[in-house]
């Protein structure tokens, strides 16, 4: 049976007064991975960010297993299980890997089942424990970012443009840990992407962001999934 974990009804939202993200509804099942597609600047990050409860909702609903979270705070939202996993830099600079691991751990979870995690997501993190996390890569920092999120049991992952920069090659490798990741603990995720390949390989359904809005959805396996969404990134 499914069992929706993450679901929005009319979620509007934005900066100030000015609505960026409009009358979004999406769902999210145990175990579903779930594709927000569009240009820059349509609201994809507006969007993650309302979510995790750092920008207001103008209107309408997000909860998660059925209990609403939107008046949610981030710390309240992240206690829930869901992690939020920006575009830009969101580790501590001057920390360790070790470290941010670890703090992010307070006693939830043990060093030693972290230490599992980063071995079968990420293991080259494995030789960069006393490393500073400001010497890692973007794309880096966002897989420490994944692993420390993953460590903490999160449940739901909010991800914000993990393949950007990346090699093809590690795209790749980054649809399997995901895909692994999602079979192992039923994680949903949303994840917000420009890229068609990554988009289409990972995920299971997609929807296209248009000016805030929603103008477009379907199952990624679809035959005519690659020139839809080619033609919403290219218009
Ligand atoms: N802090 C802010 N204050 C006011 N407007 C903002 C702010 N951040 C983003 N916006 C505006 O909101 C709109 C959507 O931005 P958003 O970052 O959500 O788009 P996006 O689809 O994620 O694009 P990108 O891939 O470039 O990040 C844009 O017009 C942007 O200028």
């Amino acid at each position: 049976m499914t069992e929706t974990v993450l679901a929005l009804k009319g979620l509007t939202t934005g900066y100030g007064q000015a609505p960026v993200v409009r009358d979004v509804d999406l769902t999210i099942d145990r175990g579903e991975i779930l594709a927000v597609v569009g240009k820059n600047g349509m609201g994809k990050t507006t969007l993650l960010k309302s979510i995790m409860g750092y920008l207001p909702k103008f209107s309408g609903t997000v909860s998660l297993s059925g209990q609403s979270v939107s008046d949610g705070k981030p710390h309240q939202i992240a206690r829930l299980g869901v992690a939020y996993i920006p575009q830009e830099k969101a580790l501590f600079q001057d920390l360790t890997v070790e470290e941010n691991i670890r703090l992010a751990l307070r006693g939830s979870a043990d060093w030693s089942e972290a230490r599992d995690t980063i071995s079968r997501c990420f293991p080259f993190l494995l030789d960069r424990l006393r490393q500073k996390a400001g010497t890692l890569s973007g794309g880096e920092q966002k897989m420490l970012l994944m692993t420390r999120s993953l460590a903490v049991g999160a449940k739901v992952l909010l991800i914000d443009e993990i393949s950007e920069g990346l090699q093809p090659s590690v795209i790749s490798n980054l649809v399997k840990i995901i895909q692994a990741e999602r079979d192992r603990l039923g994680l949903a995720v949303l994840l917000v992407e420009q890229n068609l390949s990554f988009t289409c390989a990972v995920s299971d359904k997609y929807v296209l962001l248009d000016k805030g809005e929603i103008s477009g959805s379907g199952n990624t396996q679809d035959p005519d999934t690659h020139a839809k969404i080619l033609a919403h990134i290219s218009l």
